[in-house]
């Protein structure tokens, strides 16, 4: 199985991903930040590196996407037998779709990112999709912007801390088109503004329950 969680910079993903792998038992796929030769380039000068840093993002998510179909078609040909490992299920910290349809679209929108680069952008991405699937639940982490900030300032790192509201508000509003058209699957919104899943556990297991709650209606 494959489970998705998608949300803006800041929202929590990478929390919540930890938190339910180590839950359920299962696999995190996480986004390339460690090592990443563009990111803080890019944000110290977006024009310069935007198509540099959404072709190493969609390379790094297409991985992602290989990968979990190599676990899929392992599943498939799995029979349960005693003493061997179960199905595998992998969740995924931030999906393909949103480098597209948030960032890279975002980065032409506001101008920073040439037409020729977003057509040869868009291009590949349409290539890539044909080999996609979508995720067998997706979880829409929703937070305001003094919640995205307040949590971008409390993980430190450097090159953030000059993200724009202006950039972040924009991502938060392509954000809730994303979600308000998103018709590929199950969906399960969690608002984050009023769940503090990482520090009390009440919360975590609200979130728990909402995810039994779709996935048994998934498999049923
Ligand atoms: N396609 C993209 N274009 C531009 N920036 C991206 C893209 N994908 C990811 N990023 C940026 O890379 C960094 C990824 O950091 P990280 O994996 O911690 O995720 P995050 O978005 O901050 O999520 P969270 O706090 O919810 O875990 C962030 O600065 C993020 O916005």
């Amino acid at each position: 199985m494959h489970i998705a969680i998608t949300g803006n910079i800041g929202a929590g993903k990478t929390t919540l991903a930890e938190q339910l792998a180590s839950y359920y038992g299962w696999e995190v796929l996480y986004e390339a930040v460690e090592g990443n030769p563009y990111l803080a380039d890019f944000y110290s000068d977006m024009p310069r590196w935007s198509f540099n840093l959404q072709i190493y993002f969609l390379n790094s998510r297409f991985l992602q996407v290989k990968r979990i179909i190599d676990i899929q078609v392992a599943n498939q040909h799995h029979t349960p037998q005693a003493g061997t490992a179960s199905r595998r299920t992998v969740i995924q910290d931030r999906t393909i779709y949103e480098d597209a349809a948030i960032f890279a679209r975002n980065l032409y929108v506001s101008g920073d990112m040439s037409e020729r680069d977003y057509n040869t952008y868009s291009q590949l991405f349409a290539n890539m999709m044909s080999l996609v699937h979508p995720p067998d639940l997706m979880i829409y982490l929703r937070a305001s912007l003094p919640k995205l900030r307040e949590q971008i300032k409390k993980r430190g790192r450097l090159f953030e801390q000059s993200i724009s509201d202006e950039y972040l508000g924009n991502l938060n509003q392509l954000y809730e088109e994303f979600i308000s058209s998103y018709t590929l699957g199950p969906l399960l919104i969690l608002d984050v503004d009023q769940l503090d899943y990482a520090k009390h556990p009440a919360d975590f297991d609200l979130v728990v329950e909402q995810i039994n709650s779709r996935l048994n209606s998934v498999s049923a």
